[in-house]
């Protein structure tokens, strides 16, 4: 293996998994540290965690573990992926996760920190991340159920996460050929941790390139993309992957504006849907009656969760906002595992926390990175059985993601 990546959820290591993918590496997403030895056929391995938010402790605990797993491999750099829009809170788990990995590689290499991507709008410009033209506080990441994102100053924010000074790779600099040296520079200066703007995926092609050799870079997926290139030694063709066919379910746990949009067409489609609510949940709904309603329709049947701000905070204030996530992950978690065992062959998720407990659920270990559905979202494949998954972030896909995943996961 000659890349190993620590994911801080699902969808965000298989939207990095697609990158590596597309750059020609044959990539497997592992679901938490494997028991065992990856594959020979596998040259990037992500290994998923579903450390975003959970206490910083525990978030450093896992990334190191999964560290050690792909030192094992023989991975000579790592990337530690995180979301395009930074979740997490000004305590972590980015800034200690980031401390954790220098500190155990004992590294004083520069560090990356990019979590631009720019083909689903994230962009960082003078150390400050937009989402398309909106600031990341005003882009609707304000009211994020787990973590709202209030400062899209990353260096400011990110220095509320570390003990070290965190620096800055403007933009001049990378376009003028400077960002190799000024990365170099900024770590010399005592500033190792260094936030980098990025607009397009020419910049990113740069600071993968400014990346050789350093045994530690971070962002978000668009930080693979000049990765590959480096790394692989042989030119080879693109790994194949197959559909499976068989019934198909959707499940949103995610309440972005763009999975509502996209659950707003699918219904104007005719997609049949059933809505719970968290209410419903915590009083003893039974995934069982949701799957025989879905067993009876047609098509690709759609459960979700997903609500408006207003109505998920009035939930939170009244359940709690762990209990409210607690109790919709489990849900779908259950709704997922049943699921399977009645024969549903294709299972869509949507939300990053929501597919971490889906695919929990359903007893995958590896998944194998296959074609696009949408930016950022691969079709992937439970390795060795036929069950095909699309866990998608809250935030991307287009508006007919749902029925599209439905016909990429079956290989049309
Ligand atoms: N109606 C709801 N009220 C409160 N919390 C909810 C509701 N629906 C889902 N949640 C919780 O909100 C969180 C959404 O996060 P996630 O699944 O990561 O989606 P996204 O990718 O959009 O961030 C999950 O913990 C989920 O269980
Ligand atoms: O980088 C991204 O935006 C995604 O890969 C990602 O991490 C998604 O997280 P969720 O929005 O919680 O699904």
């Amino acid at each position: 293996m000659k890349l190993g990546a620590i994911g801080d959820d699902f969808t965000g290591s298989s939207d990095l998994g697609l990158t590596l993918a597309q750059g020609g590496m044959r990539t497997v997403q592992y679901v938490g540290v494997p028991g065992k030895p990856a594959a020979a056929d596998v040259d990037a391995g992500i290994i998923a965690l579903k450390s975003r938010s959970i206490p910083a402790d525990e978030a450093v605990k896992q990334s190191l573990d999964a560290l050690r797993w792909l030192q094992e491999q023989g991975c000579k750099q790592i990337v530690f992926k995180y979301c395009s829009t930074f979740d997490s809170m000004p305590e972590g788990n980015i800034g200690p996760v980031i401390e954790a990995l220098i500190d155990a590689l004992e590294t004083d290499a520069p560090v990356i920190v990019c979590p631009a991507f720019p083909a689903t709008g994230r962009t960082v410009y003078q150390g400050h991340l937009f989402v398309h033209d909106k600031l990341l506080s005003e882009s609707g990441m304000e009211h994020h159920p787990l973590n709202p994102m209030t400062d899209p100053d990353l260096r400011r924010f990110l220095a509320r996460q570390t003990k070290r000074p965190v620096g800055h790779l403007a933009l001049a600099a990378i376009q003028s050929g400077q960002a190799r040296k000024t990365l170099l520079d900024e770590a010399e200066a005592g500033r190792q941790i260094i936030v980098c703007d990025a607009v397009s995926n020419q910049d990113l092609l740069i600071l993968g390139e400014a990346a050789r050799g350093f045994p530690l870079v971070t962002g978000g997926s668009g930080i693979g993309l000049g990765l590959p290139s480096v790394l692989r030694a042989d030119e080879r063709e693109p790994a194949k992957w197959s559909g499976v066919s068989g019934p198909a379910l959707a499940l949103s746990g995610s309440c972005s504006a763009a999975t509502r949009n996209q659950i707003a067409v699918h219904r104007a489609e005719g997609g049949a849907q059933r809505k719970v609510e968290v209410e419903e949940i915590i009083g003893g709904l039974t995934p069982a009656e949701l799957l025989d309603w879905a067993e009876s329709c047609g098509g690709l049947p759609l459960i979700y969760s997903s609500d408006d701000p207003h109505s998920v905070k009035a939930a939170q204030n009244r359940f709690g906002q762990d209990r409210c996530a607690e109790a919709v992950e489990g849900f779908f978690a259950n709704l997922a595992s049943q699921a399977l065992e009645r024969g549903f062959t294709r299972i869509i998720s949507a939300g990053g926390e929501t597919s971490g407990a889906v695919v929990r659920a359903v007893d995958a270990t590896a998944l194998r990175i296959g074609p696009m559905i949408d930016p950022g979202v691969p079709a992937v494949k439970i390795e060795g059985r036929k069950v095909a998954l699309a866990l998608k972030s809250g935030n991307f896909g287009a508006e007919d993601f749902f029925i599209k995943a439905a016909r990429v996961l079956e290989g049309k």
